[in-house]
Order: structure tokens, then sequence, then C-alpha cells
């Protein structure tokens, strides 16, 4: 007998010198053994955990058990045996989804499947001793897998085929998934020894990578963020947050639907505000429309109930949180919370999902400024995992940790971020974006600047993107802010309060190219709303026109220049946030571009890719853009990566020694 309950090998451990007995040899030894071996399972079997109970005769699993092989998730394969054993076990289709996807199955699909032969809602280890009581004295010659012959599906090359391609698509540049495939590949075409060895073979490649330290990187970083902390020392350990039961949601537009959405989806009351009758009844149609959607694909029951809906601000009178989520109009939101703070009991937590506004001016509207924090979902809001926890420099510890808590309860991965423009994602999205629009006006094409951006793993590059969340978002805030000014000979102006700026997305925008939704953007689209990007040949005019006018030359720009500039300005900002304190640790910047912005799991997050360029290169690189573009700050190097560079370039897990952190500062 042998009770389970291992989420696989300690991935500490993969960048040490592993220690213990080594696994393979052990699961041949188990799987020869002349007694008959049941492995119970309780908890989880991932990993290294499954390919042990793999190597036994029977698996008898508990109920709540979840079973998996995940290490595509960490840019390896199972390496000990798990891609010859299971097709063996489950066909060869099966074995590639799980194995491909890293996707966990509960103990009932288990059974369906054939990876387990029992389920029990008893004692899993009871349960097992009494099946190994059944089956005493019967043969174990059928029993072990590895002996199995791989059942070949007869259109084999059809089948690889189609699943390697469809890989390669989802994957965006990751290896693993493609040499999870190859290794399945082995199991039909060689003998169980030889594929055994090409299995190892494979794994040794995929554990010397790079993606694989940036995935086992990622897979921490993602719960460091949970170990919270503000500059003040509120901590995650010390701050309790308080019990939220009700919350409503103010302005039902796209974020305050999806908003309402995940809130009834995670068991709160809602009440959701929407000023004008039409406006409330069309957001009531989609809420309802949503979670129908959302319940039949999970099978779970309708959370329609949860929700009630009311033209009047005064319906939050008895909440305990309120999420405001109307225009990115400071004046209207200014108003809002004023109101909130007349209307809602004492006590009651006001949260802005402004994506860049100031939160201490919010909360200064409000008699008590120390319940009011951002919580900033991303669009859907209902899809999208990130939340930043905006905390201000008066948020109690209390209303920073109930944001927290509220995040993890509807499932998402909470960031706790200080109060600047833009926070950490959108302000490091202006230098990367600025960056875009200035290769364009130097020579480039947005097919060319989204194609970099697309091998190097985004799912869309940077004007796909922009055309589709709407040219005009950016373009309001730079009006609000004054940028959108013609200089001295009446051309839009290129340089503002001494810097360089690129009036482009104006000057569309003012052609009425909005994006996808009036069917031209940076590309052309088949109708207003067409969701594929054609290039658009009156672009490229308007582009060489605009070149012509301001008495620029078009020069040939390469791969990497366009790679370095966007990414380098992005990640040069990333160091200025660590140095402003207003993000605690690099851990907490790449989570937030990893779920938030479409930077490439495989590449750990922009603080990580950083660090595996090496910090004094991304320094020279730098340094170099900005003697070539001195009216361009976001390419001066922040005073942080010279630090960093300067002090021998420590590893990722060390900066943190090095940051200073001051409070935020807007
Ligand atoms: C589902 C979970 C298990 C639990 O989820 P949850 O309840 O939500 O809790 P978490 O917050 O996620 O986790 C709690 C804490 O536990 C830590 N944790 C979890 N799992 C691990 C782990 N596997 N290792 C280390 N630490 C782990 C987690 O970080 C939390 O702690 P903290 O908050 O961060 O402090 C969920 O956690 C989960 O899904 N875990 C991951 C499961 C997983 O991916 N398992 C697979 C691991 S890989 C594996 O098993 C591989 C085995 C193959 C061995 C192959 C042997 C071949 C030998 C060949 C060697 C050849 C070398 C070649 C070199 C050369 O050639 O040179």
């Amino acid at each position: 007998m042998s009770c389970l309950c291992i989420t696989g090998a300690d991935i500490r451990e993969f960048g040490a010198k592993m220690s213990g007995p080594p696994l393979v040899p052990m699961i041949h030894m188990i799987e020869a053994a002349a007694k008959p071996v049941v492995a119970a399972i309780e908890g989880v079997a991932l990993g290294g955990g499954l390919e042990l109970a793999l190597s036994c005769h029977y698996r008898i699993a508990h109920s709540k058990a979840r079973l998996g092989l995940p290490e595509v998730t960490l840019g390896l394969l199972p390496g000990a045996g798990g891609t010859q054993r299971l097709p063996r076990l489950i066909g060869v289709p099966a074995a590639l989804e799980l194995i491909t996807t890293g996707r966990h199955v509960t103990a009932a699909e288990a059974l369906q499947l054939g990876i387990v032969d029992e389920v029990t809602d008893q004692n899993a280890v009871d349960a097992a001793v009494k099946f190994a009581q059944s089956v005493e004295g019967k043969s174990l010659d059928a029993r072990r897998i590895g002996t199995f012959p791989c059942p070949r599906p007869p259109d084999l090359d059809a089948v690889f085929e189609k699943v390697m391609k469809e890989v390669r698509r989802s994957a965006r540049g990751a290896i693993a998934p493609v040499t999870c495939v190859q290794a399945v590949h082995a199991a039909v075409t060689l003998p169980y020894a030889k594929g055994m060895e090409r299995e190892r073979e494979l794994f040794s490649t995929l554990f010397t990578s790079g993606q694989a330290r940036a995935l086992q990187y990622y897979f921490f970083a993602q719960r460091a963020v949970s170990r919270w902390s503000t500059p003040s020392g509120a901590r995650w350990d010390t701050s309790k947050p308080r019990p939220v039961r009700k919350a409503a949601v103010i302005g039902l537009g796209t974020m305050g639907r999806g908003i309402s959405v995940s809130l009834a989806q995670a068991g709160f009351s809602v009440v959701a505000v929407e000023t004008q009758e039409k406006q409330l009844l069309e957001a009531k149609q989609a809420v309802s429309g949503m979670l129908e959607r959302d319940a039949k694909r999970r099978g779970a029951p309708l959370a329609h109930g949860n929700i009630k809906y009311s033209c009047s601000l005064k319906a939050a009178a008895d909440v305990d949180l309120v999420i405001e989520a109307v225009f990115e109009d400071m004046a209207l939101k200014k108003a809002i919370f004023r109101q909130l703070s007349a209307i809602c009991k004492p006590g009651t937590f006001l949260c802005s999902n402004t994506s860049a506004l100031d939160i201490d001016e919010l909360a200064s509207q409000t008699q008590s400024p120390e319940l009011v924090v951002g919580m900033h979902f991303f669009a859907p809001a209902h899809v999208m995992k990130l939340l930043e926890v905006v905390y201000g420099p008066r948020s109690s510890p209390e209303a920073v940790a109930t944001a927290m808590q509220m995040g993890k309860k509807i499932g998402k991965v909470s960031v706790a971020v200080g109060n600047c423009r833009g926070f950490v994602g959108n302000r490091m999205l202006k230098p990367y974006l600025e960056q875009a629009f200035f290769l364009l006006e130097e020579g480039a094409t947005p097919e060319q600047v989204d194609q970099v951006l697309e091998e190097f793993g985004f799912p869309m590059g940077v004007f796909k993107v922009s055309d589709l969340s709407g040219l005009d978002v950016g373009w309001k805030v730079r009006k609000a802010d004054g940028l959108v000014v013609p200089d001295s000979t009446g051309k839009s102006a290129r340089i503002q309060g001494g810097r360089r700026y690129s009036p482009l997305g104006d000057l569309l925008c003012e052609q009425g190219r909005f994006g996808q939704k009036t069917g031209r953007g940076w590309y052309q689209y088949d109708k207003p709303g067409g969701r594929v990007a054609k290039s658009d040949p009156w672009l490229h005019r308007f582009l060489e026109e605009y070149r012509a006018r301001h008495g620029l030359v078009a020069r040939r720009i390469d791969q990497q220049e366009v790679l370095e500039r966007c990414l380098y300005a992005l990640i040069n900002e990333g160091f200025q946030i660590l140095q402003d304190g207003i993000a605690a640790g690099p851990e907490d910047i790449d989570v937030i571009y990893v779920l938030g912005y479409g930077w490439p799991r495989h590449r750990g997050g922009p603080m990580f890719f950083a660090d595996m360029v090496g910090l004094d290169k991304v320094l020279d690189r730098l340094e170099r853009y900005h003697q070539l573009h001195p009216d361009v700050p976001g390419l001066k190097p922040c005073s942080l990566l010279r630090k960093l560079a300067a002090g021998g370039c420590p590893p990722i897990h060390r900066w943190r020694e090095v940051i200073q952190k001051p409070h935020s500062q807007l």
C-alpha cells in the first residue's frame, strides 16, 4: 500500500542540487514488484506524485482528490515515465490533452478516463486495503502499465500533426508543450525502454532551459504577491480584513457589468446601480446573459438572485463595500464619492475601479479617507484574473486587507500597489506605447512592430491592442492633459514641455479612426466591430505624408531595435516604480504584466526578463538609445537599474535588499 498526497517534486529544488532517492528507479522497482501495490490517493497526486501512482498496480482515489501532470506549466514534461505510461493507460488523445495543458482532473473524471480504478468517499487508505484484499492472488501481468503496448491511433500522423499545430499556435513560443507532444510521440513509436530514454533526453533539454526557470519563478511570484506589504508598514499577516457580505457596484458600463458578474458568482449580495433607467435595463439584460452563459459553461447554478438593480445611489446605504466603476472622469468620480460618503453606513469601504486616477484625491472627498482604496479590474472584468489593489497614503491596513481578500474570494490574483498616475500596469504601458509611436515616425509600420511583439510572445501587438481597446481612450486622456495642441506652425506639436511627443494617435482620432469599433484604426476591418485586422494602405500613405510634413526621413528599423526600445522603456519604468516604492518587489510587477497585459508567462514577466537578459546589457542599451533620443526621458536609465548593475547585477530574488522604499508619491 502506498498512500499518496503528493504535489510532485519540490519546485524549489529544481534550481539547486536535487536530494533524496531518484524517482525513476523507484518507480520501476514498484512496477516490477511481485506483490500488488495499491495507491491510495487523498488530496492531490500531481506531477511526480501521479507518476508514482501510475507505477502502482492499482489506484484508489478519494472523491475530493485531484490528479494531473502540470509539469508543462513549469516549463517541463512529466519526466518520471508520465509521458510513456499515461498514453498506454488512457490512450494517446486523452493523454496528449492532459500532458500538454497540465490540467488537473477530479477523481470522477480520472475514473472515467481510466486513470484510477475506484473512487471512494471513505478514507482512501481503508478503501485501498479492502481493494487489495479483493485482488489478492490475481496475476499482476496485466497491471504493469510499462508493459502495455501503446495504443496506436490508425491516423497517427494526422493526430500528431493536428495536435502539434494547435499546441504551437497556443504556446506562443513556449517550448514545453511542443516537447511534451514529442515525448508522447515517442511512447507510440518506440518500445517502452527507448521511450523512457527519449523522455529523459527531452526532459533534460527543458530542465536547463531559460523558459523552465521563468515559469518556475512565476509560480512562486504569483504566490508571493499575496504576502503584501505597504511602505507604511501594513502587512498581510498583521492586517485583518473585515467581512464583506453585501457590495454595491456603481456604474454599469462594460467594467461595472463584469465586476457585478464576478461578485455575484462568488456569492456576494450585489446592489448594481446605474442612474439612467434605460441604461439600467440594458445592463440588467447584459449581466443576466453573462451569468447564464457562464453558468451553462461551468455547469454551475445561476447567480441571478444575488443581484438587485437600482437607479439610486441610496440603494448602497447598507452595503459593506462599494466599487465605483463610472467613466474615467475625476469630477464625476469625486461627486460620487462625496455622495457615497454621506449615504453609506459608517465603516463602508469605498473603492474605485479607476485605471489611473489619484485615489487620494477621491479619498479627500469622503468623511473617512482611511476607508478608500482602488480596486482596478482588467477588461473583461469577470474573466481577467488580475486585480490591482491601490492603497493611498491614508488607506487603512484594514481597507487594503479587505480589498485583497475580496479579490481572492472572487478568484482574482490581487496585487497591492501604491498610488501614482496609472499605478503599476498602466504607468509602465505609457513609455512602451510611446516608443511604438516613435518607431512609426522613424520608419516602422504597425504591422512590423506588432509582428516583433507577437513573435516575442504577446498575444497581440501594441497596435492591435490599441485598435481593440479604442484609440479614443488615450486621446481623451491626452486632451485632458493638454497635450493635443498644434505648434506655432499649425502642425501637431512633436515636442511637449521639452520632451518628444507623437501626435499620431491624436491625428487618427481626428479622422474618426477609433479602432475596431469604427472599422478603422491602425488597421482596417471589414466593418465597424470587425475583429480581423488587415493592413491599410491609407495608413501607410498617411505615415509617409506625416513624415514628409515633419521633415522626418524613414529609415530601416530592425527587429532588435523594435523589441529593445519597446520593452526596455517599459522595464525602465518598472525599475522607477520599484525605486518609488509603488510596487513592493519585482514579483508584483511581473504578475501584473503576465496576468493583465499578456506578457508571455514563459518569459517570467518584464523584471525577470531584464534579469535574464542581464541588467548591465539592459542598462547599456538604454544608455545608447537615450544618447540617440535625449528628448525621451523614458529612455534615461533609472538610478535603481544603475545601482543594481553597479552592484554586480544581483539575481532578481536579491533586488529587494537593494531597493530603498520611500512612500509612494504622485
Ligand atoms: C494544487 C497545489 C498543490 C495547492 O494549491 P493551493 O492549496 O492553492 O496552495 P498554494 O498556495 O498553491 O501552495 C501552498 C504552498 O505550497 C507551495 N508549493 C505547492 N506546490 C509546490 C511544489 N511542487 N514545490 C514547492 N512548493 C510548492 C506553494 O509555493 C505555496 O507556498 P508559498 O506560498 O509559495 O510559500 C498547488 O500549489 C500546485 O498546483 N502546486 C504545483 C504542483 C506541481 O506543479 N507539481 C508538479 C511539480 S514538477 C514534478 O513533480 C516533476 C517530477 C518529475 C521528476 C522527474 C525526475 C526526472 C529526473 C531527471 C533529472 C534530470 C535532471 C536533468 C538535468 C541535466 O540533465 O543536467
